[in-house]
């Protein structure tokens, strides 16, 4: 089918707890016994209303707590897994926030071992190949992240990176210096949200203490010409998600996004969907909206769609990434 929806892409800001759709939450409550404090699937989607970050994580982490079990945590990326690929999805590089469910008393292996159930036969069954990033939550200590990066010692065969994210403002990158020198020394590549309600400064210091390759939103980073120009100069690729943008209230509306004029600029942008099932769309629904609201030409949304090859993961298989971009390059539109 020719649309932008359709476009092959990689996804590179997603966070497995936010696939969760509303009846598979019930499904899994049911299940495990977990009783959520909405009373049913229609009465939970009319809570998806959010002012700003924090009354979203409010509920996101609430409704994680219905994930128990290896199966549950299978179930949930093989939903997602599906439903990306049918939106031209090829390459999925995959968040997961181990703190949130570990306080519940889920292990890292029931985790890592759950989701690995789904993303080892991804390939075969969806067609969508996959990375694991390992997540800390920055509104935690640093010493918790540390923590969490030697549980997951055992199972650094299947994490590719780790990232940083939750409540951002009052949790700067550098809190988390140490954890990501150590995290670096065990041969991960590093990530970190930056610039989605924090300062422009926080990006700088994504970059600067905590060196990560890519920044995740990054979006106020084009509040500062000088960072704008060093994000340019060094080609540190934005992991844009314009449709949580417009749910967060970061930006006001969707054709008030700054992406086209970001990529006008010369900044490497991928448009992602970060948590599709709280904010109205998976990655080609992203495509979609953006293409309409900010009228996109194909040239653009071939770009974006070779910038989220072009900054995957997939260093150590450059001839699956030579095959996506050529993939991109033989889409057609009409
Ligand atoms: N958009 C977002 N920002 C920060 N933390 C998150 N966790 C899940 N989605 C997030
Ligand atoms: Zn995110």
């Amino acid at each position: 089918m020719s649309h932008p929806t359709h476009l092959p892409k990689a996804e590179l800001h997603l966070h497995i707890e936010g696939t969760l759709e509303p009846e598979l939450a019930f499904a899994l409550a049911s299940r495990n016994a977990v009783v959520l404090t909405h009373a049913d699937t229609e009465a939970l989607r009319k809570a998806y209303l959010f002012a700003d970050l924090q009354s979203f994580l409010d509920l996101y982490y609430e409704l994680m707590s219905v994930l128990r079990t290896e199966e549950d945590f299978e179930e949930l990326a093989d939903a997602y897994l599906a439903r990306a690929a049918a939106q031209g999805v090829r390459h999925a590089e995959i968040f997961f926030d181990p703190q949130a469910h570990m306080v519940r008393g889920v292990s890292m292996e029931t985790i890592v071992m759950g989701l690995s159930r789904a993303l080892d036969r991804s390939e075969a069954r969806h067609g969508v190949s996959t990375r694991l990033i390992m997540s800390f939550l920055r509104d935690l200590s640093a010493e918790s992240a540390m923590e969490t990066l030697e549980a997951a010692k055992p199972y650094l065969d299947r994490i590719v990176a780790v990232g940083l994210d939750s409540a951002e403002v009052g949790n700067p990158p550098e809190k988390f210096r140490e954890v990501y020198e150590s995290a670096a020394a065990l041969g991960l590549r590093l990530v970190a949200h930056a610039g989605e309600e924090g300062p422009p400064e926080y990006v700088w210091n994504a970059l600067d203490v905590l060196r990560v390759e890519r920044v995740d939103h990054g979006l106020r980073a084009f509040e500062d010409p000088k960072l704008v120009e060093r994000l340019v100069r060094d080609r540190i690729p934005l992991t844009l998600c314009p449709l949580s943008n417009v749910r967060l209230r970061t930006v006001d509306t969707l054709e008030r996004h700054p992406l086209r004029e970001m990529l006008a600029a010369g900044l490497m942008c991928t448009v992602n969907s970060d948590d599709p099932s709280y904010f109205g769309g998976y990655a080609g629904d992203n495509f979609h909206a953006v293409q309409g609201a900010l009228d996109l030409g194909h040239e653009e949304l071939r770009e974006l769609a070779r910038n989220s090859f072009e900054a995957a993961f997939l260093d150590d298989d450059e001839e699956r990434r030579a095959r996506y971009l050529a993939e991109v390059e033989a889409y057609s539109f009409d």
